[in-house]
This record gives structure tokens, C-alpha cells and sequence, in this order.
């Protein structure tokens, strides 16, 4: 029999709340990493099968590991173009007087409080000549109060011992809150309308697997934000709008697609929904049996709760990119906080659904930092020999006519009864469609 994947019984804990059969497992492999990245995609992806599996259907669920693994990177083969590059010019983990900082500088304004802290020019080499003078914890304040983004590469021991390590061990995988009695409702997937007010990666990936499987997915986002490395991975199966949340009738009209959404996912952090007039009791008034799903970056207690995060700052902060002693950053690889988060953002909407089926109101809160504590309790020996490499044959010979041109994309690792996700609106940019359900 093969081996039970170690992290199933605390993902059905965290997202079920009892123990629950595992999936099938076709397909083998691993990423080359000192952490079990790989057990991590089989798992949260068949967590999400499952849970779909215990909406109504009973189905059979299979997940391939090794395309499993491809899907926690990115999934398109653009056929006679280029997709964008994954990082701006300055991105990157850069030394400092005491050890390693990372820098995330992909959105504009995050790039701005950088280079204003640093006082120095759009360069990389003038970046990193400023970065040696600091240190490493007062840079990365110094980048946060200027409401950019940068960690400072910590290991496990010393995140264990920050004070954000220590309110973190205390939360559980996902914070369930009860809302009590609704009026039971369908759960189908078919027709299910889902606001997505989710950005980059993490609650992205959750709405795509929800598209996948037949849900009416509606993405919106503010006037100027962009995300041109992967939009063609992230807006796969959406209807993609625009709204100035600032604007009196633009808000009008988000609180009007509320009214009528089944489940809104948002990856705010914890007070930006507040700031902007939509915050939990706005939303609950507005419509009291919509399901909600959010995610923050470093958990949602603690001196770091509202801090602006990435994958992989998190991986800098907690100790992961620490892990291999090489006394410089080793991070995962691939952005695994983020695609785990999804598909346990993505298990908890169906969760919700059945609960709601039932006549159980509930809503989930869940955390890239609160990922990360699970897969870093499974460390592993680095193995390079048969480590996972993209090749032709993961590629479906659909073509995908995106926004962009035509591509090939990796098959997709997960089935339910013989059926794989089907998404019939292919990936395109940002704010090209209008903001209304279909
Ligand atoms: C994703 C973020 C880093 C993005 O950072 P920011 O752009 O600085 O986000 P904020 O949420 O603070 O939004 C900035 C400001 O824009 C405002 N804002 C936001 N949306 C709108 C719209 N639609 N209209 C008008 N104004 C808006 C918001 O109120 C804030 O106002 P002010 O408050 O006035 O400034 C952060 O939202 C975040 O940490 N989210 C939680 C975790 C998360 O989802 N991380 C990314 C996962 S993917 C990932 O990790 C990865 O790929 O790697």
C-alpha cells in the first residue's frame, strides 16, 4: 500500500475537522527541497478534491504527484511569444551587515518605499551597495513603515522565538468561526458566483480550482494594480474586472455584486477591507449567507498581522530559506506557501458549501506563515537525483488561445470520476470584462 501522505491527517483536521479517506495517487517524483514540497502538492491539491468529492458526488478522487508538483509552478508553454519575467529589476535577497534581506519589488509602489528607504536609484548594484550598510532588522522595518515589502532571513530558532513565530504557534491551520443557522442551499458548483478579491498567487490559485469545476468566478481589482508575470497563470477560467474601491459608485457596484455572490475570497490584509467601507459587518450585512474566505500573509494574530506579505518573504522569515545551513537563502523551489494556501482557501469554500448545505453558516480564515508551520514539520534529505523536470509530455495538446497568444498548458494532476478541471474562459489580462455576474 503507499505510503499515506504526511500531511493528510493535519489537513483534514484543519479543514474537515475528522479524519477523512485520502485520495488516489498516480504519477511519482519529487522537487529537489529540504522540505517536502512535493508530499505538500499531492496533499492540498487532493485535500481539494476531497473536499469538492464530499460536496455531493462521492467521486472517486485521483491526483497525479508529479503533475501535482508542475502545478504548484507555472503551467504555461507559450507557443511563439514570451511571458514575462517572474521578478522586476531589483527584486532579490541582497546581504546586509548581519546576515540576508529580501526585497519584493514587483508592484510599483512596493518598489518606491524601497528605493526611498535606500535612497538610491533603480539598480541593482546601487541596491545592494546601500543594502550592505544596514541592518537587517532595521531595514526591514525601515522598508515596512514606508508600506513596502522585505524580510530579513531568520532561522526556525529565531522565528520560534519572535514574538510573530510565537502568536503563530498558537493559531490553528485554519480559524473556523460558526455563524450559526442558515437557510440550507444547494451545493453545486454549477452557477456558484464567487468574488475574488484575491491578488498574485495564493487566492488566485483557490478561484482557479473553483473555475475549474464549473464555478462563475469574478475577479476585481484596482485601477493601476498589475501582475504581468502571472496573469496568464492566475486569470485561467475568470471574468477579470476593474473597480476604484475609493469611487462612491464603484463601491455601489462591488456591494451589489456582494448581494448576490455565494462566496466572496479575498487576500486583503487584515484591516485594507476595513479601510475601504467593507469590513466584516458591512459584509455580513449586506448579505448574510455569503461565504467567506480569506487569507493573510503572516496569520491573523500578533505584532505582524497587518504587515504586507509574499510567498517568499514568509519563506525568509520563518526559517525556510535558512534551513540548509548554507548561510545564504535556499528557498523552496517553487513558490509552494502560496499554491498549498490556494488549494486549502479553495478546500475550505467547498467545506463551507456543504456546511451551508446543511444549514451552517461558517466562515475560514486561513495564512501563508500558518502554511508554512505545516510543511516546515516534515523536513527531508535534499535529493537532486530524480528530481522533477518539466518535459513535453506534461503538456495537454489543448491549445489555449490567452490573451496574450496561443500556449500549451501542463495537464491538470487532479481528477474526480475520471473528470478533470475544465476552464472555459482561458487566460487574459486584468480588467477586460465588466463588472457584473454572467
Ligand atoms: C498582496 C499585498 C502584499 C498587496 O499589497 P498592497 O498593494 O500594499 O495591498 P493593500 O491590500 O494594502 O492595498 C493597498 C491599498 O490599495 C487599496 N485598494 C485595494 N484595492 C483597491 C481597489 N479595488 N480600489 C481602490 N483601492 C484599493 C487598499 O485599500 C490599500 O489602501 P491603503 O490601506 O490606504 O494603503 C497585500 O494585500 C497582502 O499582504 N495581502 C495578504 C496576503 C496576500 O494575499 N499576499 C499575496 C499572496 S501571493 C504571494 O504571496 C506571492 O505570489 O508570492
Amino acid at each position: 500500500m503507499a505510503e499515506i501522505n504526511p500531511f493528510w491527517d493535519e489537513l483534514c483536521d484543519g479543514v474537515f475537522g475528522e479524519p477523512v479517506a485520502p485520495y488516489g495517487v498516480t504519477g511519482e517524483g519529487h522537487l529537489p527541497s529540504y522540505f517536502r514540497t512535493s508530499d505538500l502538492a499531492e496533499a492540498s491539491i487532493g485535500l481539494a478534491g476531497v473536499a469538492l468529492a464530499r460536496l455531493g458526488a462521492h467521486g472517486k478522487v485521483v491526483v497525479d504527484r508529479r503533475l501535482a508538483s508542475l502545478w504548484f509552478d507555472m503551467t504555461l508553454r507559450p507557443l511563439g511569444w514570451e511571458a514575462g519575467s517572474l521578478w522586476d529589476a531589483i527584486a532579490g535577497n541582497y546581504q546586509c551587515k548581519d546576515g540576508w534581506i529580501r526585497l519584493h519589488t514587483n508592484a510599483p509602489h512596493h518598489r518606491d518605499a524601497a528605493l526611498s528607504v535606500l535612497q538610491v536609484a533603480l539598480d541593482r548594484d546601487a541596491v545592494a551597495n546601500a543594502v550592505q550598510e544596514w541592518d537587517g532588522e532595521t531595514l526591514e522595518a525601515a522598508i515596512v513603515a514606508a508600506h513596502g515589502c522585505a524580510a530579513f532571513m531568520r532561522t526556525s530558532q529565531e522565528w520560534e522565538a519572535h514574538p510573530q513565530g510565537r502568536a503563530l504557534a498558537t493559531e490553528p491551520l485554519v480559524h473556523w468561526e460558526d455563524h450559526g443557522a442558515c437557510a440550507p442551499r444547494e451545493a453545486s458548483l454549477e452557477e456558484l458566483k464567487v468574488l475574488d478579491l484575491t491578488r498574485v498567487l495564493a487566492g488566485p490559485v483557490a478561484t482557479r480550482l473553483l473555475a475549474g469545476f464549473g464555478a462563475d468566478v469574478l475577479r476585481i481589482d484596482p485601477p493601476t494594480w498589475n501582475e504581468p508575470s502571472v496573469e496568464m497563470e492566475v486569470t485561467l477560467g475568470k471574468r477579470c474586472a476593474g473597480l476604484d474601491l475609493r469611487q462612491a459608485d464603484d463601491l455601489a457596484r462591488l456591494k451589489e455584486l456582494m448581494r448576490e455572490a455565494d462566496v466572496f475570497v479575498h487576500g486583503y490584509r487584515a484591516d485594507a477591507l476595513e479601510k475601504l467601507g467593507l469590513g466584516v459587518e458591512v459584509r455580513r450585512a449586506l448579505n448574510p449567507e455569503m461565504i467567506d474566505v480569506s487569507l493573510n500573509a503572516y496569520g491573523w494574530s500578533g505584532p505582524m498581522v497587518a504587515r504586507r506579505g509574499f510567498d517568499s518573504l514568509v519563506q525568509m522569515s520563518c526559517g525556510i530559506a535558512a534551513a540548509s545551513g548554507a548561510g545564504k537563502p535556499v528557498p523552496l523551489p517553487v513558490q509552494a506557501l502560496d499554491h498549498a494556501t490556494g488549494y486549502l482557501v479553495a478546500a475550505c469554500v467547498l467545506e463551507s458549501l456543504r456546511a451551508r448545505s446543511e444549514g451552517v453558516l461558517k466562515s475560514a480564515k486561513l495564512s501563508l506563515a500558518r502554511t508554512a508551520r505545516l510543511l516546515m514539520q516534515e523536513t527531508c534529505a535534499f535529493e537532486r537525483e530524480g528530481a522533477i523536470e518539466k518535459n513535453a509530455r506534461d503538456f495537454s495538446d489543448m491549445v489555449e488561445a490567452t490573451g496574450w497568444g496561443d500556449a500549451h498548458r501542463v495537464t491538470p494532476p487532479l481528477k474526480i470520476d475520471g473528470k478533470a478541471p475544465k476552464w472555459h474562459i482561458p487566460a487574459g489580462p486584468l480588467r477586460r470584462h465588466s463588472a457584473a455576474w454572467a
